[in-house]
């Protein structure tokens, strides 16, 4: 797919030449006066400035966000008015829940490849803190018929039809399922059962995900791709995640009380990622144009794939139909990969992603394979976190994925990297990245 070479009478590769993100901060707290519009723009405005692009190079914004708001219609047109990129900047919005962020860059990718851009600008951000509250469809559709009602006596008939529950705005539906109705630690409670995934394992997964990041933050690795923001009322910055525990002891996980299923369940607030603000944004170029601008990339996104799965069945499991489309497409296989970084949505989800790409089971019965996708090397898994311990902005994880996986692939002198990302509706992403 995207792995054309440069010089060769092929396509320039699309490179990841500079990436930033906000601090992911749990949702109510030290982000939580900054709209999601405002978290995008920030991040964005800064990212402009580190990496010292010419704006009127950048012809193309690709944005996202997960949790719709009403205020404005295209967030990416939005990060292009409010960051100082010229007002002409084609831009336009994307959606696929968690991968939201890596659906921007390939979005974008593609376009880059059929010759249409040569630099673009992609990412994501939600802010958990600033959910939109509805009305009841009762009393949504009484208003409208209150602005049409011409007579005292009929707008008073419209007011008697409602009763007291109609005012109580409904709680937002993003986190359940809309076909099935599961919540998404629902889905996940099912698949550690369905698997076989211990309450132990899972905590140690959560546990791992929090001594990786916390030694990150420790040893200057997240201090080059986290901005510090400063947030309303302007008197601090934030500079920090807020998530990442320094004190993560397994002892502690199994205090923890289930979350969704109370008496039987293992999914608990410390094995499942939280609720999140936060942006994150790259900057992609043509290989040809990065060079001729002087940028030496990050590295290269090599292929992807996106999967499908019937939410009813396995929620969180699509990434495991992505990955070898997507080491397919790079020509490459898991062993070839140097990293992985798999966004942990839950620690149950994790587990199972693992099992099945190791299963030759299930690569015989869903994936027609005759041999497993393969094993993954703990000591490759998520090196530096993941999203239990750093927090999930939704549409802003993939961003992350990718400008961490690439920084730390350079720093080992690696080659190539997978990422994959379990997303809402049955959804999975796969992207392989090519160090530089
Ligand atoms: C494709 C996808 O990505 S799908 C994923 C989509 N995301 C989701 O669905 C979000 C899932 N997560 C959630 O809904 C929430 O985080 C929940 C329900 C699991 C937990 O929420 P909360 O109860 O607000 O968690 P909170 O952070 O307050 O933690 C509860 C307690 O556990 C403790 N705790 C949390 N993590 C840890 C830990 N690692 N070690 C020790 N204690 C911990 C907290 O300190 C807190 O203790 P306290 O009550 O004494 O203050």
């Amino acid at each position: 797919m995207a792995s054309g070479k440069n010089g060769k009478g092929g396509k320039d590769r699309v490179a990841v030449v500079a990436g930033l993100r906000t601090p992911f901060t749990k949702a109510g707290t030290a982000l939580k006066a900054l709209r999601t519009v405002d978290l995008a723009a920030t991040v964005v405005k800064e990212l402009l400035q580190r990496s010292e692009v010419t704006p009127r190079d950048v012809t193309l914004v690709v944005y996202g966000q997960v949790v719709p708001t009403l205020d404005w219609l295209n967030i990416a047109r939005e990060v292009v008015l409010r960051t100082g990129l010229p007002k002409d900047t084609d831009a336009f919005s994307v959606s696929r829940a968690c991968a939201t962020s890596l659906q921007a860059m390939t979005s974008a990718a593609e376009a880059m490849l059929a010759g249409q851009h040569h630099v673009a600008l992609v990412g994501g951000a939600d802010s958990m803190s600033d959910v939109p509250l509805g009305v009841s469809r009762k009393l949504a559709s009484a208003l409208t018929d209150f602005q049409k009602a011409r007579t005292l006596g009929a707008r008073l008939e419209i007011v008697s039809r409602l009763s007291l529950k109609d005012l109580v705005p409904p709680i937002p539906g993003f986190s359940r399922e809309p076909t099935t109705g599961e919540q998404m630690g629902e889905a996940a409670e099912k698949m550690a059962k369905q698997n076989g995934i211990s309450r132990a394992e899972q905590d140690a997964i959560a546990h791992r995900s929090h001594t990786n990041a916390a030694r990150a933050w420790r040893d200057g690795t997240y201090a080059a791709e986290v901005m510090h923001v400063i947030p309303p009322p302007y008197d601090k910055p934030v500079e920090r995640d807020n998530v990442v525990r320094d004190d993560s002891t397994l002892d502690a996980y199994a205090k923890l009380s289930p979350a969704f299923d109370r008496r039987h369940g293992t999914i608990t607030a410390g094995n499942a990622s939280p609720l999140t603000d936060g942006a994150s944004a790259l900057l992609l170029m043509r290989e040809g144009k990065a060079k001729a601008l002087g940028y030496q990339p990050l590295g290269y996104v090599k292929s992807w794939s996106y999967a499908a799965v019937d939410p009813g069945w396995q929620l969180l499991m699509a990434p495991v139909l992505a990955v070898p489309r997507a080491l397919e497409r790079a020509g490459l296989s898991l062993a070839d990969m140097d990293l992985v970084d798999m966004h942990e949505a839950f620690a149950a989800q994790v587990a199972s992603n693992l099992k099945a790409l190791a299963s030759p089971s299930f690569a015989a019965e869903k994936l027609g394979r005759s041999a497993p996708v393969g094993e993954i090397d703990p000591e490759k898994l998520n090196v530096n976190g993941g999203s239990i311990a750093l927090g999930h902005p939704f549409a802003a994880t993939g961003g992350r994925m990718v400008l961490s996986t690439l920084r730390e692939l350079k720093k080992r002198g690696g080659h190539h990297a997978l990422l994959t990302v379990c997303a809402a509706g049955g959804l999975g992403a796969a992207v392989v990245l090519e160090a530089a």
